[in-house]
């Protein structure tokens, strides 16, 4: 009798146990549901989004290639809220950061970063503490930061380590940030944390660079689909010159009587004061925006597009990454681009609230003369022949006759079942 009772409790135990279990999984993922509608207002996890961020809580190593706009940021934004502990991220711009920081903190999330820009000193003794929620840091604060700050910082509790727009630490990635690389010593520091790579565009070969450089260990790899469904993509053929710019601007002036937003890329700064004058002549209110201009006045041009004072921006691709206006339904490149990554970079700022939206390139042949353009002296030989293979994927998909959405996903390792997207003006290539 006695003998059957106890062999009976193990597996009471271990049935008591998986319940207690189960229970555990379902009160965090009702937290962390709860934590998503208390602090920005939805009621669902967009796909991928719940999965990644179970694994960060479980401390587990994450490579996220989701997307352009399909809510990578939340992945780790939400596990410091459900954890208590701080999150750090890694982010490549200022700008960025500044715009982050600002939108969490009118969430009521206590959010700061680590730069150059930053003038308040007291941000970092406040942050060893564990006071923010999030911390933002750009890849050369993080390799010059002191060995006792992390140890403080780690003490008080770190919930993740995240690496945004991860392609930068690969040479093979269009946007090679040389600090990226060096991220991965600052593993010995934060023993025991999740560190998390996030990005929107990785081939293959930048993915198991990422991989390699930040030594993820058994990472939970989560590879969504590149597909923006609602985005159409065309392509017209020009001939540089007056007649062109009096034609892009007629065409612009069309969407502006429409509803939402355009953006307009241009591969220079002379060709953005160009448009951006012809526009202005005929009295639409157009921002400008590229490396050239002071912080200050990127930072007004991008407050007064984001609040809709300006409708149409003419920008370099400076004004890229990060931007996340949800209702941007043109986007229209004034040349060929330097790689299919910074097109479905600049391009993935069209649509981003699911509807339908167009984007345009325009190419003129002379163009493709400008490989060297790109290539310098500085650059080491992965770099220059990276540089010039993303020059001839992105004049492939100018040329091409056939679907560009199609193209553009097999770029990046996904296979396009249908012979077309039905999309059939993104097809052949037309001469306006
Ligand atoms: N679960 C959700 N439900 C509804 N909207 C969401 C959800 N998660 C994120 N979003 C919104 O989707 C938009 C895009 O998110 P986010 O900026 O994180 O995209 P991303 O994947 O980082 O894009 P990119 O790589 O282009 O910068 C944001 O406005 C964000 O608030």
């Amino acid at each position: 009798m006695l003998e059957a009772r106890n062999q009976a409790q193990p597996e009471k135990r271990l049935q008591l146990r998986t319940q207690e279990m189960r229970r555990s999984v379902e009160t965090e993922r009702g937290e962390m549901v709860s934590t998503l509608k208390k602090y920005f207002g939805y009621s669902v996890f967009r796909p991928y989004q719940k999965d990644v961020i179970q694994r960060i809580i479980e401390k587990r190593d994450c490579l996220v290639v989701m997307a352009t706009g399909s809510g990578k940021s939340l992945c780790y934004q939400l596990p410091p809220l459900v954890t208590g502990k701080t999150a750090l991220v890694v982010s490549p711009l200022i700008s960025l950061m500044q715009d982050q920081v600002m939108s969490l903190k009118q969430r009521g999330i206590n959010a700061e970063f680590l730069g150059s820009a930053q003038t308040d000193s007291s941000v970092q003794t406040k942050a060893e503490t564990g006071y923010f929620q999030l911390l933002f840091m750009t890849p050369e604060k993080a390799c010059i930061i002191p060995i006792s700050f992390w140890s403080k910082l780690l003490k008080a509790g770190v919930c993740l380590f995240a690496v945004d727009e991860a392609h930068c630490i690969s040479e093979w990635g269009h946007d090679f940030r040389l600090e990226y690389k060096q991220l991965d010593k600052l593993r010995t520091f934060l023993l025991g944390v999740p560190f998390v790579a996030l990005t929107a565009t990785a081939t293959e070969k930048v993915r198991i660079d990422i991989i390699n450089s930040l030594k993820l260990k058994n990472p939970y790899v989560t590879i969504a689909s590149f597909d923006r469904k609602n985005l159409f993509y065309g392509v017209k053929v020009i001939n540089r010159g007056q007649s062109f710019v009096d034609e892009l601007v007629q065409e612009i002036l069309k969407s502006v009587a429409g509803a939402g937003s355009i953006i307009v890329y241009c591969m220079t700064i002379k060709d953005v004061e160009e448009i951006s004058k012809a526009l202005k002549q005929l009295g639409v209110k157009a921002g400008t925006y590229h490396g050239q201009m002071g912080s200050k006045a990127r930072e007004e041009a991008h407050r007064l597009f984001i609040r809709d004072e300006i409708r149409v921006m003419v920008a370099t691709m400076a004004f890229g990454m990060g931007i996340d206006k949800p209702d941007v339904r043109h986007v229209i490149h004034y040349g060929c681009p330097k790689s299919l990554e910074s097109y479905y970079q600049e391009s993935g700022r069209c649509g981003r609230d699911g509807i339908a939206s167009v984007c345009w390139l325009y190419y003129a042949r002379s163009n493709f003369a400008k490989g060297d353009f790109y290539c310098g002296e500085s650059q080491t030989e992965n770099q220059r022949t990276a540089i010039m293979e993303s020059l001839l994927a992105a004049q492939r998909y100018c040329l091409l006759t056939t679907c560009r959405r199609k193209l553009l996903l097999n770029h990046f390792g996904e296979t396009y079942s249908a012979e077309t997207c039905g999309n059939v003006t993104c097809q052949g290539n037309r001469i306006f």
